[in-house]
């Protein structure tokens, strides 16, 4: 052994210089100074002393700790290696010759105990002792030696001195050499502790201390050899906070265990689930209570307020974006062929042998700056990404062809940027045709709370012709004059942030979605998280179907990589962490049903009320349809008056015609109760109502109507009497009979058709009839009932007038109580 000064020791032991000096001198020996070398045998000398206990203290300290690191290198397959840094910290804590004997004793107790659970254990999980002797008895000692071999740099450690022996890995380590991972001491023992444990767990339990293989065990060993025992008298409880989802590898990292040991457990369960597994929150609950810890769920948002604070996005200068504009108007006046003019005129000039693609959107740049148009013109695409809850767009270009003036769709367009509070520019078109009446349109506009500029409003009207192109830059400067004055912003620096315009599966590319980038820059490779899907961007296309690198601000692009095809309206992100990605994904997923769940909540009448705030006056949005324009305003007339100081009734859209997607999603996105008087809603509307819960009424009489309403404000709807469609036959042919007059061959396309039950005749999802059924034939038996898929004769009663192409409906009344 070679000789130290008295300085390295000092070093080693962890104590200033002269108290090592001081105690050398109690401990009999002649040391003076920090450079005089010490002997192994003065060594001793000294530890037997303080061993004794008859050193006066100079420090304070009763402890004398030492610390050793060691350094090795781990290779893995993939050639890569990782340092492991092993630290050791023993602590020597020096006793009086009583305590020393009562730890004796106290170990000699807690050996006994152990040996005793450990039997008790061994006993309840015979058939995994087979499995776990065999490896057990191997020679173990070969990991542990080379660090055995190093120990003579440390004082001897004595058995009557107790020691705390600390082996941990560096954080960042055990993430990169998770199977190096050295286990804390604690867990081990809890391994041993005794527990209540199933027999499959107990097997768990002796298969994992197997595996983990000689170099725990011989620790262990050379602990019993060396220190005694000391052990924790129970199992480590871990605090377990548990969101929506936790992967395996989180809820085992949770539980200071290894992910491993949560998979065995599940495929004891008989659930195997992989390591990158997401578990719902049950489960992960139910695993974590029977592993012995104490779990606490996390509400249901947190995953998703992590997420968002984790998005720090918009840090960096700010310049301003193009606008982004939305084309709306009455049929044939000129949406489609004004989309198409500008982007002849700007888009495809210059760009020899660009192919010009649909994706839903594209850019122009003028002098003035740049314009993006969303190319499906219309309110319905408009409304139904605004009930996704995504604001789009900026301006809304509302096309009146000067010829025609302002029609039903005209008001609906008004109707539906009002209510998203998105300025409108009117292009008055067709201004080429002699027949042209741009006056008429001011005037009729103004009626619609549409004030021209020159009037003193603040809507500009602009003189356009989508066919010969004249005022289609005038057009474009006031768009740009409007952005001007919306002062629009971006960040093109922070991370990429957009909004789904459309997506679709494409046969050999896999889903292709459009997306519009609102904010910062979408680049090729990005992670994106996109509603319930995500994915990294494999591709990405401009709208001529050329490769781009990178996507700024109102850059309207194609990407590829998704997992799925995300909805229009669904909010775009980047993320750096695909795993978070991946879980913000899945909790969407599961979170979609309670969404619409608690949507279809909200969004009855009798709720409609209760998720307003108590100051804020109330507001009940409806939006009516009628039959005929007369009963249509006299219901708005009514129902715009039930108001008071504290709720207020607000027709957000009325019109004549079939409830369709359109009326539907404008529902959602107001919040609105549907009201369909004497009309019905088409299929795609329907669909809209029963996917988000939303609450549609039919009536043909205007005073339930209003009594509806009362009661909903002043909170007292109680029962209703609702209608339940029971079935609809679609009319294919009509027969004359001389006995039974007109005999309808329908299809039944609904549910059930009923004999007895009352009928409402629908020509263009219009009610033009209502009575009862005068026969219901299958070929020429009569029938009690028609399902769905089949032909049958109907008969209407004192009605001779049904023509192909109209609807049958056949429904009931019931008494429905008010639900909370
Ligand atoms: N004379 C003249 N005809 C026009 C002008 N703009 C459009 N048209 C014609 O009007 C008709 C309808 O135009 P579209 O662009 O299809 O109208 P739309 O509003 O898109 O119609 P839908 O897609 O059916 O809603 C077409 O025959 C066009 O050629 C114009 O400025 N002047």
């Amino acid at each position: 052994m070679t000789q130290v000064t008295v300085k390295e020791l000092a070093k080693v032991v962890n104590t200033p210089v002269e108290s090592l000096l001081q105690q050398m001198h109690e401990a009999g020996l002649a040391h003076t100074s920090a450079d005089q070398k010490v002997s192994e045998t003065e060594k001793q000398k000294l530890l037997t002393f303080l061993e004794k206990g008859s050193s006066t203290k100079t420090d304070g300290s009763k402890k004398i700790t030492l610390q050793r690191k060691t350094t090795t290198t781990l290779r893995t397959p993939g050639s890569k290696s990782i340092s492991v840094e092993v630290r050791k910290k023993k602590t020597f804590v020096k006793r009086s010759a009583e305590e020393i004997e009562a730890e004796k004793q106290k170990d000699l107790e807690k050996l006994q105990a152990e040996k005793k659970a450990k039997e008790a254990a061994q006993e309840k999980a015979k058939p995994a002792e087979v499995k776990a002797e065999p490896v057990a008895t191997k020679p173990a000692a070969a990991k542990a030696e080379p660090v055995k071999a190093e120990e003579p740099d440390l004082p001897p450690a004595d058995i009557t001195l107790p020691v705390v022996d600390e082996v941990a890995a560096p954080a960042t380590e055990r993430k990169k050499a998770p199977t190096k991972r050295v286990e804390p001491d604690e867990r081990r023992e809890r391994k041993a502790a005794p527990r209540p444990a199933a027999k499959g767990k107990a097997r768990l339990d002796d298969e994992q201390t197997a595996r983990r293989g000689g170099r725990n065990r011989s620790k262990a060993k050379k602990r019993s050899n060396q220190h005694g025992f000391h052990s924790p008298a129970g199992p480590v409880v871990r605090d377990v906070s548990i969101g929506e989802t936790i992967t395996v590898a989180e809820l085992a990292a949770q539980m200071s265990v290894k992910g491993v040991e949560v998979v065995k457990y599940m495929f004891q369960l008989g659930s195997p689930v992989t390591i990158n597994q997401v578990l719902d929150q049950d489960t992960a609950v139910l695993i974590a209570e029977d592993m012995g810890h104490r779990v606490s769920r996390v509400s249901d948002n947190v995953l998703e307020e992590q997420f968002a604070a984790s998005l720090k996005i918009d840090e960096g200068e700010t310049f301003h974006r193009a606008p982004v504009v939305t084309v709306m108007g009455h049929v044939d006046h000129g949406k489609t062929s004004l989309l198409d003019y500008i982007r002849r005129a700007k888009v495809a000039t210059g760009e020899a042998g660009g192919i010009t693609q649909h994706i839903g959107a594209y850019h122009v740049k003028t002098e003035g700056g740049m314009v993006t148009f969303l190319d499906t013109p219309g309110h319905a695409a408009f409304t139904a990404m605004r009930a996704r809850g995504a604001k789009a767009t900026d301006i809304v270009i509302l096309v009146v062809a000067a010829d025609d003036g302002v029609m039903p769709q005209t008001i609906e367009g008004i109707e539906h940027a009002k209510a998203a509070g998105v300025p409108l520019i009117i292009a008055v078109n067709k201004i080429d045709k002699p027949e042209a009446d741009p006056d008429r349109i001011k005037n009729d506009l103004a009626a619609h709370d549409v004030i021209p500029e020159e009037w003193g409003g603040d809507t500009q009207f602009v003189h356009v012709s989508a066919k010969v192109g004249t005022g289609i830059d005038a057009l474009l400067e006031s768009v740009l004059l409007q952005a001007e004055v919306l002062e629009l912003n971006a960040t093109p620096s922070a991370s990429g942030r957009g909004v789904v315009i459309e997506s679709r599966l494409d046969k050999g590319r896999g889903p292709v979605a459009s997306v519009l980038v609102q904010n910062g820059t979408l680049r090729q490779g990005d992670m994106v998280l996109v509603g319930v899907n995500f994915g990294r961007i494999r591709a990405m296309m401009d709208e001529n179907g050329q490769p781009i690198q990178e996507a700024g601000p109102s850059i309207p692009v194609e990407i590829l990589g998704l997992d799925g095809t995300p909805e229009a309206g669904d909010e775009v992100t980047v993320v750096v962490d695909e795993r978070k990605a991946r879980e913000v994904a899945l909790f969407r997923q599961g979170k979609f049903r309670e969404v619409k769940l608690a949507r279809a909540h909200a969004g009855k009448l009798e709720n409609m009320f209760e998720n307003m705030g108590q100051e804020e006056k109330k507001v009940l949005n409806i939006v009516i349809k009628a039959d005929v324009r007369g009963t249509l305003e006299a219901l708005r007339g009514s129902l715009s008056e039930l108001g008071n100081d504290e709720v207020e009734v607000c027709v957000v859209a009325g019109g004549v015609g079939g409830i369709n997607e359109s009326d539907a999603n404008l529902a959602l996105a107001s919040n609105a109760v549907i009201f369909g008087f004497n009309v019905r809603a088409d299929a795609g509307a329907r669909k809209i109502v029963e996917q988000e819960g939303l609450d549609m009424r039919y009536y043909n009489i205007i005073y339930d109507i209003i009594e509806d309403v009362k009661k909903a404000l002043s909170g007292l709807l109680g029962t209703d009497v609702r209608e339940n469609i029971l079935g609809i036959a679609e009319v294919r042919e009509v027969f004359r009979s001389p006995k039974l007059g007109a005999v309808a061959g329908c299809m039944v396309t609904e549910g059930t058709v009923y004999r007895n039950r009352p009928i409402r005749v629908l020509r263009d999802d219009v009610v033009i009839f209502e009575g009862e059924l005068e026969s219901l034939r299958r070929f020429k038996d009569d029938a009690a009932e028609v399902r769905s898929g089949m032909e049958c004769g109907i008969g209407v009663k004192s009605y001779n007038d049904v023509k192909v192409g109209d609807k049958i409906e056949v429904f009931e009344k019931v008494q429905v109580a008010r639900t909370l």
